[in-house]
């Protein structure tokens, strides 16, 4: 019997960093052009939609933390998990699209517990789950998907008109500009970005870097298949005729919003000046912003996109620096429902703030992004070569582009027929990101200060290319510290150098236990550390308080595994970890060294899992006898992975189990948040 087909169909998305968002707005518009009826919501809307009736929905959804929902969907997974009935969604037929990365262990975990409990609550999947893999690149599932979610979607939903056949290309209202490609690529970079952010202040246009690409095998462009669709246009910009009063930092900072502006009061290199890495410890004054965080939060910092290079997109696009802080306002465009949050938060603005502040200039583009850049490129080889990359035939091109790590502006000026208009630029370069960081010290300790601490993202790309690829963020507060490179000197920054904050609360329940007597096992080499001091600091303050008021106050063991590469060099918090342990907190301090003469050879330890492993009996008493809560904090990538082998390890000798049960157990015991990972890719 067929089933009557639903007259439209909701898109919602959970995204932490932009990327779903984007893939559900383009699934969304162009679905209209495809005469579907549709609306498109994040999760956290989820009370827009009556569930209780007929339903086709699509979900797009990305994860954050250790295979947690993100932010924008926390609302929405808490009053699914709520209803219990088994018929909630018996009338409503879904699909889902995951974005995940195979580098985190829980991978696209969100996605598989939204489908368990959609399928628990009666709903029916119409199309398959899709889970793409950030890791390999998300578009070599995501654009399959698509393409085939629109059969799947005629199935259970009516199209109301015919394909719309609108080239949404000609509808961009662009600003008139001139071509100053000729004069791009003369000066050199001189770093002179003092401070925040008057955009004004001169400096010299850094050239992009040309890509190193071997098109000997490009293909004809009609032979091309799986170029992707050219991306929706989100927004417009209108000029408004008057210069834009430069402020500091863009509206969207006001004093009103969650950001607060806090003031860096002290720097200290943790590293030797001969460390493999730089690493800084900065400490904030937030005495007079409310902010209250406990161990094991985190914060960010929105740090701005580089001036040099965003003068050099400027001037790559002939947009000239009157132009650049002219005020303008950005809209939704026509047939857009919304601008994506992002851009939205803007109001009016300048093409030089939405370029420092909007969007991210760094990060690896997208296929969408090439696509677009096709249809604005004159030439024609220039073309034909942008639409190979983003082609099937062109992967392994793209990922050779890819190991090249380029900007915008290196595409730019290895493509110098592309003029984009910057309102295209702005809707496909995916949104600029805040950057988190762990805090390190105790508000017992310090209430009035926040501390935290990283490494300078400062490398070279592999041979044969060699070009210098530095962080957005961490260069910044190097810079606007003074590059301090003594090390374990702190030094008082007398200047009035604030940066713009939020905290970010650990949703995750990595936190210190209230519960003084629980053991803690705390795993956290390199800057992993950074919440552990906190702990200690924690912890201590706290034992010696209530020892006061009872002498018989039992403070639970607490071990910490700490990994560098060399205990002269980069050894972090050396003094404050060794103090802990003469004063008895910390009751073991074991200490993996990577570079040690022999690490790694006939036995020795390198990483901090070897260690465990070496202590695997202890650590199993620990862990089983005496109910210790087991922390891991740093890289999600190699660290987290070996940390976990090396726990299901210690269970299956000290345990006597079989490896599966032992992996097993230690999901359950995240579950159980006994086993807790604050990880950063
Ligand atoms: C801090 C962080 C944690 C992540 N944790 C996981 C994870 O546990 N499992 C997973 O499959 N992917 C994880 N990812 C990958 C994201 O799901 C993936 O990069 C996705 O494309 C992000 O989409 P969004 O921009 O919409 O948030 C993580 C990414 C970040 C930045």
């Amino acid at each position: 019997m067929a089933t009557e087909k639903c007259q439209n169909f909701v898109i919602f998305y959970g995204s932490q960093t932009g990327n779903a968002e984007w893939i559900a707005k383009n699934i969304h518009q162009e679905s209209i052009e495809r005469g579907f009826i549709s609306e498109c919501y994040a999760l956290d809307d989820y009370d827009k939609v009556d569930f209780s009736k007929e339903k086709v929905l699509v979900f797009v959804t990305s994860n954050t933390g250790d295979g947690d929902p993100p932010d924008n969907s926390i609302k929405f997974f808490r009053f699914l998990r709520k209803i219990k009935s088994k018929t909630y969604l018996s009338h409503s037929k879904f699909s889902i699209l995951g974005l995940g990365d195979t580098n985190y262990s829980n991978f696209n975990n969100t996605a598989k517990r939204l489908e368990k409990k959609l399928l628990d609550l009666g709903g029916t999947s119409f199309y398959n789950t899709g889970l793409a893999d950030d890791a390999v690149g998300l578009e070599s599932i995501v654009d399959p998907w698509i393409a085939n979610l629109w059969p799947a979607l005629a199935n259970v939903c009516v199209k109301k008109q015919k394909d719309s056949g609108i080239d949404v290309t000609e509808s961009i209202v662009s600003l008139s500009i001139k071509d100053n490609s000729q004069n791009t690529n003369n000066d050199q970079s001189n770093e002179n970005d003092s401070n925040l952010i008057n955009g004004k202040k001169s400096e010299s246009i850094k050239p992009g870097n040309k890509i190193l690409l071997d098109l000997s095998d490009i293909v004809d462009s009609d032979q091309l298949t799986s170029i992707p669709r050219i991306p929706t246009v989100f927004c417009k910009i209108s000029r408004l005729n008057k210069e834009k009063v430069t402020t500091p930092l863009p509206s969207f900072f006001a004093p009103s919003s969650r950001i607060l502006n806090a003031r860096i009061n002290a720097v200290c290199c943790l590293t030797h000046p001969n460390a493999v890495k730089k690493t800084l410890h900065l400490e904030l004054d937030i005495k007079d912003l409310e902010f209250s965080f406990i161990p094991g939060d985190a914060f960010e910092i929105f740090a701005p996109n580089h001036e040099v290079l965003v003068k050099g997109i400027l001037n790559t696009l002939g947009i000239d620096d009157n132009m650049a802080h002219e005020e303008i306002s950005i809209e939704a465009a026509e047939g857009i429902v919304d601008l994506p949050i992002h851009l939205k938060k803007f109001g009016s603005t300048s093409i030089f703030e939405l370029l420092r502040y909007g969007v991210d200039l760094t990060s690896l583009p997208r296929k969408a992004l090439l696509r677009m850049m096709a249809d604005y490129t004159s030439n024609d080889q220039e073309k034909r070569s942008l639409l190979f990359l983003c082609s099937k035939q062109g992967s392994q091109q793209l990922n050779r582009l890819y190991e090249q790590r380029p900007t915008i502006l290196d595409l730019l000026v290895t493509f110098p027929s592309c003029k984009p208009p910057i309102e295209r630029l702005l809707d496909t370069l995916p949104q600029h990101q805040p950057r988190y960081y762990s805090i390190v010290n105790s508000p017992l300790m310090n209430p009035n200060e926040l501390h935290f601490a990283f490494n300078i993202v400062d490398y070279y790309t592999p041979n044969p290319y060699n070009i210098q690829k530095l962080g957005v963020c961490t260069t910044w507060l190097d810079k606007l510290c003074g590059h301090v490179n003594e090390m374990n000197v702190r030094k008082l920054l007398n200047s009035n150098i604030t940066i713009p904050i939020a905290l970010k609360m650990n949703q995750s329940g990595f936190n210190v236990p209230s519960d003084l007597s629980k053991p803690l096992i705390m795993i956290g080499p390199g800057t992993g550390v950074a919440p552990f001091i906190g702990f200690l600091q924690h912890r201590e303050l706290q034992f010696l308080s209530e020892k006061k008021i009872n002498n018989d106050k039992h403070l639970g063991d607490m071990w910490l595994f700490y990994g560098c590469r060399d205990k002269e060099k980069d050894f972090l918090y050396r003094k404050e970890l060794e103090g802990f342990v003469d004063r008895g907190i910390l009751k073991e301090l074991f200490v993996a060294v990577s570079r040690a003469p022999g690490a790694g050879v006939d036995g020795k330890p390198k990483y901090v899992q070897d260690i465990m492993r070496i202590q695997g009996r202890d650590l199993f008493e620990l862990i089983t006898k005496k109910d210790a809560i087991i922390f891991v904090c740093g890289d999600a990538k190699g660290m987290a992975k070996g940390v976990n082998d090396a726990l299901a390890d210690i269970l299956v000798e000290h345990g006597q189990m079989q490896q599966s049960e032992a992996l097993d157990l230690l999901k359950k015991w995240l579950r159980e948040k006994r086993y807790l990972r604050d990880l950063w890719g």
